[in-house]
């Protein structure tokens, strides 16, 4: 057995605040006796404006939330893995990439997984349409499955919209993962309709556990998210979740044998055709 923990935030437009918040909140999921913490998408920063964040654009390996990061995970002993970081794109200053960075207890990045799928998205709210234009401020990551060597084992990394895209999955899972990871900042409006089925899917179609922490509230932009932070189990079984939409930490205790023994009676991932 393995406790993770899945951390729910509403971050806002004031950095130090936003890293203060995600450090109360890991080292309690620590306190508790989480081995593995997870942050959501944007955990530092989400401002009035898309173009805000490119301000807090930091170089690969280098800056103020990677160095927040792998001393956070250091002091508490906790791998991490970060929703997303505004990463520099070299050349172009008008973009960043959304990476998802994964550190270990001891500090040192063991993976880097930049979001796939951009969310250049109409969202219908009957009176008016959101419209989402991510591309606009933020650079595609060049597809790749990227699978981390965690203390709960291996993990499949994914972003947000991602979701929506169930290749990836497939694709993680043939690579080793027996845990998925959706950090997210998903709408409100999508979050009602889509968020519960499509991470019980993703977790049901690949035998796999799935963490999935969320935004949630108001932000500074006025958009609303959905939270409902929650963990999966293999057999789509809601382990975990949180009611509140306020910031909290959502524990789940991973039972590993339990995933392979429904991979071994149920051998679906074995039965593949295509
Ligand atoms: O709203 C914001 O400001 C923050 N949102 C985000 O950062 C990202 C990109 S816009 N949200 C999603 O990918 C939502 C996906 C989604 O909601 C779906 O697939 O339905």
């Amino acid at each position: 057995m393995t406790l993770v923990a899945a951390i729910q935030l509403n971050t806002g437009a004031d950095l130090d605040a936003n890293l203060q918040a995600s450090r109360t909140l890991v080292a309690e999921a620590a306190q508790a006796g989480a081995k593995l913490a997870a942050l959501p998408e944007n955990f530092a920063f989400m401002g009035r404006k898309d173009p805000d964040k490119l301000a807090l654009a930091e170089p690969e390996g280098s800056g103020p939330i990677q160095q927040f990061l792998s001393d956070l995970a250091r002091e508490y002993a906790i791998d991490l893995i970060a929703g997303t970081v505004p990463v520099a794109v070299p050349g172009d200053p008008g973009r960043v990439y959304p990476a998802c960075l994964v550190y270990g207890a001891s500090g040192a990045r063991l993976a880097r997984y930049d979001k796939i799928h951009l969310f250049d998205v109409d969202v219908d709210r009957g009176d008016h349409i959101e419209r989402y234009r991510e591309s606009a401020t933020i650079a595609y990551g060049e597809p790749a499955y990227v699978v981390a060597p965690t203390q709960a084992g291996a993990v499949g990394l994914s972003v947000c919209y991602d979701i929506r895209f169930p290749e990836l999955y497939r694709g993680l899972v043939q690579r080793g993962a027996e845990l998925l990871c959706i950090p997210a900042a998903f709408t409100d409006r999508t979050g009602e309709a889509h968020w519960e089925i499509l991470l019980r899917a993703r977790a049901v179609e690949n035998q796999c556990f799935v963490i999935a922490p969320g935004q949630c509230g108001t932000h500074a932009s006025g958009r609303k998210t959905w939270g409902h932070t929650m963990i999966v189990d293999a057999w789509g079984q809601v382990l975990a979740e949180r009611a509140e939409d306020t910031p909290g930490v959502v524990l789940a205790d991973l039972d590993f044998e339990r995933l392979r023994s429904v991979r071994e009676s149920l051998p679906s991932l074995k039965h593949r055709r295509l």
